[in-house]
């Protein structure tokens, strides 16, 4: 675990007279982003920053937030969820190998239901030198990731045997793609554009991870909890064939097995959280540009007393992450057969991605439909794309899946 801190110091929050366009706010390297039709958190400067790994990460992470929030509470005459200090988070897919961030940026704007804020802490300069976001990247060269297309389909293949011989009911493949574009990318332009396309995902940055994702893995305020969980995927298509592909998701017994499984994952893990808990019994259809997916909006209340009554947020997403849209069921031979068959290392993709306030409220979504910004060369990225198979999966499909929804990030490179 390591941990800076120079956060010790005033925060301060006030109300803004009028509402900012938040993510035309970043500065020029990027910064922070959790922003979703025009409201959410923007963030940049770090005040604080942790980086742990371990079985016990989210753990020490949440230990960590809890001894900062108590040095950086402070009146906060908005006092909304998001407002005053938050941490931005981004969880490795495996806690306990990989390195999750958690950042305390030094300035936050905000903006819910129509009211804006910012929040800073210490003194700094309340807004970044506006530049406008870079032109087009020029030429993109894509380049196979951890496995070409045929050796995932072989994966594929493999996992589909694996699950007739009972061994596990679930799993969910991914794989990266890597690009390269003549002139270093710009985040602002990337989230921009993602937020432009895709209304419905929540656009976040968090230390080079960009993307947009439709997947809320868990939200809290006050008390209040709730997930939407999505897994079964179709093509979108032109005109009657659109309409006729979403029938037959709907009518899909294979996604409706494979989304089942997902939504009963995060059930089973919150249902000793809460006392009421409410899922729908049938899936809805959410729509994005590029594909369409089954969706289940989950609602429940924690309960008030015992020790699951007082786990705060990163003690609740540690009990239900990783859900069996990104992992598989049951989770312990799903990710076994993930290692096995993958072949790369996911870091935070999949992972919880999202913030933290210090009255404990705050949005994780899961880190899908994203990319990695090099750390080493600024013109390269890797995007992440996955798919949950089971029982009749069918490799060509799958891959064509994958395709479909790297479409997501390519369009935001592109043009
Ligand atoms: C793992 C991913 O998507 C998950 C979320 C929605 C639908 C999914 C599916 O239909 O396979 C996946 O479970 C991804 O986009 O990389």
């Amino acid at each position: 675990m390591t941990s800076r801190n120079t956060a010790a110091s005033a925060v301060t929050t006030v109300e803004l007279p009028d509402s900012p366009d938040l993510l035309r706010l970043l500065p020029a390297d990027g910064g922070l982003s959790w922003v979703r039709r025009g409201e959410g958190l923007v963030g940049w400067g770090e005040a604080a920053r942790l980086e742990v790994s371990g079985p016990r990460a989210l753990a020490e992470a949440a230990a960590w937030w809890d001894d900062l929030s108590g040095q950086l509470s402070a009146p906060d005459p908005v006092g909304v969820p998001g407002s005053g200090a938050v941490a931005f988070a981004s969880v490795a897919f495996d806690p306990a190998a990989g390195t999750s961030v958690f950042v305390v940026p030094e300035v936050v704007v905000g903006r819910r239901d129509g009211v804006a804020w910012m929040t800073r802490i210490g003194d700094p300069p309340p807004l970044p030198v506006r530049t406008e976001p870079g032109a087009a990247p020029g030429r993109l060269r894509y380049a196979d990731g951890a496995l070409d297309p045929a050796s995932w389909c072989a994966a594929v293949a493999a996992a589909v045997h694996r699950i007739g011989d009972d061994e596990l009911a679930k799993v969910v493949l991914a794989r990266d793609l890597l690009v390269t574009a003549d002139v270093p990318l710009d985040p602002r332009r990337l989230l921009d554009r993602l937020s432009d396309r895709f209304p419905d995902c929540w656009t976040f940055a968090v230390d080079g991870l960009l993307g947009a994702t439709p997947e809320l893995l868990l939200r809290r305020t006050g008390r209040e909890l709730s997930s939407r969980v999505l897994a079964g995927t179709a093509p979108r298509g032109a005109g009657a064939e659109d309409q006729r592909l979403a029938a037959a998701l709907l009518g899909s017994a294979k996604d409706r097995a494979e989304h089942a499984l997902a939504v009963d994952s995060l059930v089973r893990a919150l249902e000793p959280y809460c006392g009421e808990l409410d899922a729908p019994a049938e899936p809805s259809l959410l729509t994005l540009a590029n594909v369409r997916h089954l969706a289940t909006d989950v609602t429940g209340t924690q309960r008030r007393s015992g020790r699951r009554g007082s786990a705060g947020l990163l003690d609740l997403v540690a009990a239900v992450h990783p859900t069996a849209a990104v992992c598989g069921t049951p989770p312990d031979r799903a990710a076994a057969l993930i290692a096995e068959l993958e072949g790369m290392d996911r870091g935070r993709y999949a992972g919880p991605v999202g913030w933290l306030d210090t009255r404990g409220d705050g949005e994780f979504g899961l880190a899908l439909r994203c990319a990695q910004l090099s750390p080493d060369d600024p013109a390269s990225a890797r995007l992440f794309a996955g798919c949950g198979i089971v029982a009749g999966s069918d490799p060509a499909a799958e891959l064509a899946e994958t395709q479909s929804k790297f479409a997501a990030f390519q369009a935001a490179l592109e043009g």
